[in-house]
């Protein structure tokens, strides 16, 4: 029997979402359904960005390595992130926990608190959710997030030959700081910053609507790794991306990264590492990019027309990397 294991994220949701085709059509109040960072759904007046993100205890984090806290900030990051990402403003959080019930309250009234200093960092609410019990060990936290959108949605599917992509935020830091805690290395210096950003990512959520505004034709937040998540972008607009190496490594992989895995190693967790929640944006080649408001964009690489070289290249060659894929590990 096929299992989840034998197929990748990609491929199971293939597998999924036509059943869904039946019910969608019909609701032309759906503006952007499944296959983006977020939907998006028609409301009197303008539109409701909406998505979901949900981690896992053992799968996503680990108890001896995160707090309650800290699970609260990276899931809600995570769907803030998504928010950002379609160019929406974040409006409210819905926050669904299943628990073991041998689970200490005071971690489940840290979690509480670590959700609410992101919804307070963005002026999004906790606006409900719901609590369930689940078999022994389990801990699982899901968080629904709506957005307004001030303008058009950005999607995936827009980026064009010619654009420049650009990153707001950074990159490889999370998976630098996972690969720390995994190998157990010391985590003092640079490498404590690293794990710290992994256990409590940020995500630049202003930078989405700037983006928008300014006329992106492509957004998407780095969750799986640069070259999954541009991938992305480019098989659903039809192009490929080239990336800079040089930019690359001179603006993410030196510094902290280098300092703790060497540069060959940091340079793979740049393109590969996920739960960044950084935003990867393909502007129009004439942006300035220096002029976008907020936190700095930086040019790293190109779209191009889709050749037979793959979707995303590095100096023109296929990386050897591996983003994240929750099932397609074998
Ligand atoms: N079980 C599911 N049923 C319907 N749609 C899904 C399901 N899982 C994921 N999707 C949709 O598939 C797309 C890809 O999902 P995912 O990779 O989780 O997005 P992201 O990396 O932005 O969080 C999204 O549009 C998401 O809404
Ligand atoms: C214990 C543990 N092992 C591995 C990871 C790494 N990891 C888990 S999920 C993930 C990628 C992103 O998660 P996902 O839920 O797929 O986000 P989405 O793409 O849906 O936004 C990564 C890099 C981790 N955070 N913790
Ligand atoms: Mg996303």
């Amino acid at each position: 029997m096929e299992r989840l294991r034998d197929v990748d994220e990609a491929a199971l949701l293939a597998r999924v979402l036509p059943a869904y085709d039946r019910v969608r059509p019909r609701h032309a109040d759906v503006l952007v359904g499944p296959g983006d960072d977020a939907a998006v759904v028609a409301a009197p007046g303008g539109s409701v960005v909406a998505t979901t993100d949900g981690m896992v205890r053992g799968q996503d984090w680990r108890d001896e390595w995160s707090s309650g806290h800290d699970v609260g900030v990276k899931v809600a990051v995570s769907n803030v992130a998504d928010v950002a990402a379609m160019g929406a403003v974040p409006t409210g959080l819905l926050v669904s926990l299943v628990a073991d019930p041998d689970l200490p309250v005071a971690w489940a009234v840290d979690l509480a608190a670590g959700i609410a200093d992101v919804a307070a960092e963005c002026g999004a609410p906790v606006l409900g959710g719901d609590v369930s019990s689940g078999p022994p060990g389990v801990v699982s936290v899901t968080i629904t997030a709506l957005g307004a959108l001030p303008g058009p949605p950005v999607l995936r599917s827009g980026a064009r030959a010619g654009d420049v992509v650009a990153v707001c935020g950074t990159l490889g830091r999370s998976g630098g700081g996972l690969a720390v805690l995994l190998e157990d290395l010391p985590r003092t210096g640079p490498a404590a910053g690293l794990v710290a950003d992994h256990l409590a990512p940020r995500t630049p959520w202003r930078s989405g609507p700037v983006a928008a505004a300014a006329g992106a034709h492509a957004l998407v937040d780095v969750s799986d790794g640069l070259v999954t998540d541009a991938g992305r972008v480019a098989r659903a607009s039809g192009v490929a991306v080239d990336l800079d190496g040089d930019a690359l490594r001179a603006h993410h992989a030196a510094g902290p990264l280098t300092e703790v895995l060497g540069a060959g190693r940091a340079i793979e967790q740049v393109l590969a590492g996920g739960e960044e929640h950084s935003l990867v944006g393909c502007f129009p080649a004439a942006t300035d990019l220096v002029a976008l408001a907020g936190e700095p964009w930086v040019a790293v690489g190109r779209v191009v027309p889709a050749g037979p070289d793959g979707v995303v290249t590095v100096d023109g060659v296929v990386p050897d990397v591996r983003g994240w894929d929750h099932f397609g590990a074998g």
